[in-house]
């Protein structure tokens, strides 16, 4: 499994040259190494941990490709995350209704179940002991405690087999674990969801009215702190309309396939979404 440590730079990993790095991947020698720091436009000495922004996306675009070429998840899996309300839950929804095609990943969890949520549709609803359980035997492909609550994980056999028969599979989790995730599994397509303004997100988490007041202001400071990531992501679609947003996120799972010939790398689209400055959102 190809592994880039882009967030250590002061790790062994993030001393690693990125031709050290390159020509450890097989088939990769020092003339075609060459040739691929020259088109992801990375100087020959630069580490992992000195990469720009777009040097990491170029060359974490390149591994993803790499992978998919040789049989790896390559961007058949999607992670979907967001601040709260955002509406993560809404648009996965409506993939799950309308693209049946895509697998929606079930998650374990330690909270109890609302009113209406079936057991295996849903969540995996489980006890703390057997969240433990999971956790020991190696069963979660991530897992994190969500609004200093209860627990939430995902299941890695399902993940790894849906792959495996050459299905995308999409994982509505929170930050923490699209971080966890992209350590696991670093050709993962990471994609953010996005608030059209700041006061949408608040209308939409007071509109939904399943926090009490207090519950609501703490999750805003949150979503605070959770707006800064969105750069940490290799895709933003802002959410302003489930479907067209939902379709994004769909279109995102098609193969990469093929598309490293058709455009230089560097003119590939990095968001999905509309454009929006990041100041107009914590207005
Ligand atoms: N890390 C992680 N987060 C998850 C997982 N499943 C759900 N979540 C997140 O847990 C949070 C709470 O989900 P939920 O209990 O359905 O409540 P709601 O978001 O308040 O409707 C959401 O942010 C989800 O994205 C998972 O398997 N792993
Ligand atoms: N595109 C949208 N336009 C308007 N309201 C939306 C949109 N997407 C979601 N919502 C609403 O916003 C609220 C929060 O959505 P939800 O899916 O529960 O968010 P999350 O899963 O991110 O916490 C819900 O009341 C939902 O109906």
């Amino acid at each position: 499994m190809l592994r880039v440590a882009y967030d250590d730079p002061e790790g062994v990993e993030g001393r690693l040259r990125v031709t050290e790095f390159l020509t450890s991947i097989p088939a990769i020698g020092q003339t075609k190494c060459a040739r691929i720091m020259d088109e992801l436009q990375i100087a020959a000495s630069k580490r992992l941990g000195g990469l720009g922004r777009l040097q990491r996306r170029r060359l974490r675009e390149f591994t993803a490709d790499w992978v998919s070429d040789h049989g790896g998840t390559g961007d058949r899996l999607v992670v979907l995350a967001g601040p709260t309300a955002v509406g993560k839950g809404t648009v996965a929804g409506y993939i799950r209704e309308h693209h049946p095609d895509v697998k929606l990943s079930v998650s374990a969890t330690t909270r109890a179940p609302r009113p209406g949520e079936v057991e295996g549709e849903h969540y995996y609803f489980v006890s703390d002991d057997e969240f433990d359980r999971m956790i020991a035997a190696g069963e979660l492909l991530e897992w994190a405690t969500v609004h200093n609550a209860y627990r939430y994980g995902t299941p890695r056999g399902p993940v790894e087999e849906a792959i495996a028969a050459g299905n995308s599979v999409l994982l509505e989790i929170d930050i923490q674990g699209a971080r966890s995730v992209r350590r696991a599994m670093p050709e993962a397509t990471l994609v953010f969801l996005l608030p059209p303004t700041w006061d949408e997100l608040v209308r939409r988490l007071v509109g939904r009215g399943t926090e009490s007041p207090a519950e609501q202001q703490r999750r805003l400071e949150t979503a605070k702190v959770e707006l800064a990531a969105v750069e940490e992501f290799d895709h933003q679609v802002v959410n302003h309309e489930v479907r067209e947003a939902a379709q994004k996120v769909v279109d995102l799972m098609r193969p990469r396939r093929g598309r490293r010939h058709a455009a230089p790398r560097h003119d590939l689209p990095r968001t999905g979404g509309a454009p929006h400055s990041k100041e107009s959102l914590h207005g």
